[in-house]
């Protein structure tokens, strides 16, 4: 059951949660949560049938000079590749979905960044709907369902706005509930092999992460354990999003055979270039549709 009216009293610029621009303001349905007005009004986006953008190329790890240009070309795709997909979603959220640390958070906010949306992060929203300062601290107080039930209700409040990049919780997709939310918007699942999430998460810590942190026992391991778990026990939950983002696909693109050197950047970029193709595969479905239906009317109209 869903945790009745979090009332997310959100200062969330104060408090740094928002990273979007800081243009107006959109008046929340919910009365106290105000989003920044995005810049994509201002931004040229670029109509359907335009060129597309040149594929990513494989990257060299030689030289400073190299990496500058890398940088460089990254990030000009980045921002040509966010103003095509600006279109398409058309004010429509982003939701990213995916096991911890799969750069949930990290990813999203780049993502917001560039689009000039908004970002949330909803593990920080229920931090402040309850009042508490972690993640970790509210399983140990209260309980994961306690956590679980405010988590909907940030998902129920954020899923009446528009123009956000919202980084969700790993066990958000494990509720029914929060698909109805989440399919308001356009879903994200960031693919991520365990061997990598629990790599990251041994390099940062389990503090934060209070379905992983083991008292003692070597991090990565215990890590790698946890998350086959968790991964075993959320079965394909992760696949009723709308792309999937594979990291693997992504590092064999660019003629890597490690998914740890893929940037944040790469990782974003190719979740617009799967949110342009999703939109376009269901335009054309929808048209498919349309000229079907339209059809059968003039057949019974000729009878
Ligand atoms: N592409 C990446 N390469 C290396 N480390 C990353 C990458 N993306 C995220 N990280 C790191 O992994 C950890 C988890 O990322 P985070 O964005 O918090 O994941 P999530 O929100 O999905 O749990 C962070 O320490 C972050 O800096
Ligand atoms: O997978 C999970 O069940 C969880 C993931 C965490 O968020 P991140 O995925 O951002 O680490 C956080 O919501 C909580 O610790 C539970
Ligand atoms: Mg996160």
């Amino acid at each position: 059951m869903e945790a009745g009216g979090v009332g997310l009293a959100l200062q969330t610029r104060a408090a740094g949660f928002g990273t979007g621009p800081r243009r107006g303001g959109l008046q929340s349905p919910i009365g106290s949560l105000r989003v920044a007005e995005p810049a994509g009004a201002a931004v040229a986006v670029r109509a359907r049938g335009s060129k597309p953008v040149a594929p990513l190329r494989a990257k060299k790890s030689s030289g400073g000079h190299e990496n500058l240009h890398n940088s460089v070309d990254e990030a000009l795709l980045l921002k040509r590749k966010s103003e095509e997909v600006l279109f398409y979603l058309n004010g429509r959220c982003v939701y990213l979905v995916g096991m911890m640390g799969s750069g949930k958070s990290t990813v999203g906010k780049i993502m917001s960044e560039v689009l000039g949306y908004s970002f949330f992060d909803s593990d920080k929203l229920v931090e402040q709907a309850v009042g508490m300062p972690s993640v970790a601290q509210i399983f140990k107080v209260h309980s994961e369902a306690f956590f679980r039930d405010n988590e909907s209700s940030v998902l129920r409040d954020l899923s009446s706005m528009r123009r956000l990049v919202v980084a969700t919780g790993g066990g958000a997709v494990i509720r029914p509930v929060n698909w109805k939310y989440m399919k308001k918007g356009l879903s994200v699942w960031l693919d991520v092999p365990l061997d990598a999430l629990a790599r990251r998460i041994a390099k940062v810590g389990t503090a934060s992460r209070p379905l992983l942190d083991q008292p003692s026992g070597d991090p990565y391991t215990m890590a790698f354990s946890k998350l086959s778990m968790l991964a075993e026990q959320r079965g394909d939950a992760y696949a009723n999003a709308d792309v999937r983002v594979s990291l693997e696909e992504i590092a064999s693109k660019q003629g890597h055979d490690d998914v740890s050197k893929l940037t944040p950047t790469d990782i974003a970029i190719e979740s617009f270039h799967k949110i342009e193709s999703f939109v376009l595969e269901q335009t054309a479905d929808n048209a498919a549709g349309d000229s079907q239906a339209e059809s059968q009317v003039q057949r019974m109209q000729t009878l």
